[in-house]
């Protein structure tokens, strides 16, 4: 088992329940999808009333780091795109979902989408991951 994996002290934004200001995301997987909810805050805010897109970039980024970290793959993120479909109210669950799209010679080809409650999406998300020896 990698030291990473044994590390109790890990504190990823996003995922770590010992992060005192992370987001302590929670992911279950279904499939060949992996899926996380959040619901931001006024304190997650850009625009007034509106999540901002950075956090929820970064949201996307670890939803689809953690399909490849439940099959312990162990990737870094080499590049991401998101597109901003429709602005994120505070206070509204978004459920996040991603999946493997390809894997090509090192790359990992993920995508993840953010949807509003309503099933509509608020945001998608396609990203480029490399293998890391951790
Ligand atoms: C205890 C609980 C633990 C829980 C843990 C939770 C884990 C999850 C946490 C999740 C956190 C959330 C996630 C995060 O936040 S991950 C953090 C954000 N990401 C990083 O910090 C990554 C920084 N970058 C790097 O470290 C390196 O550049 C990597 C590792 C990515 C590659 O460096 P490496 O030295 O390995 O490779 P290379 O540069 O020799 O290139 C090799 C080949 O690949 C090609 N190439 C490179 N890039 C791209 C590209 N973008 N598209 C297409 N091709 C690309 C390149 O041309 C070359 O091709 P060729 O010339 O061979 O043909």
């Amino acid at each position: 088992m990698s030291k990473l994996l044994k590390d109790s002290n890990h504190m990823c934004f996003a995922c770590s329940p010992k992060n005192p200001i992370g987001l302590k995301l929670v992911f279950e997987h279904e499939g060949d999808i992996c899926r996380a909810s959040f619901i931001a805050g006024p304190e997650h805010q850009g625009w007034n009333g509106v999540m901002h897109g950075g956090l929820l970039t970064t949201i996307l980024d670890e939803v689809m780091a953690q399909w490849l970290w439940s099959r312990e793959l162990s990737a870094m993120t080499a590049e991401m795109t998101t597109r901003f479909v429709n602005p994120v109210p505070i206070g509204a669950k978004l459920t996040i979902e991603s999946r493997l799209v390809a894997n090509k010679r090192r790359l990992f080809l993920m995508e993840a989408d953010a949807l509003l409650p309503d099933g509509s999406v608020a945001a998608k998300a396609t990203a480029k991951f490399m293998p890391v020896k951790v």
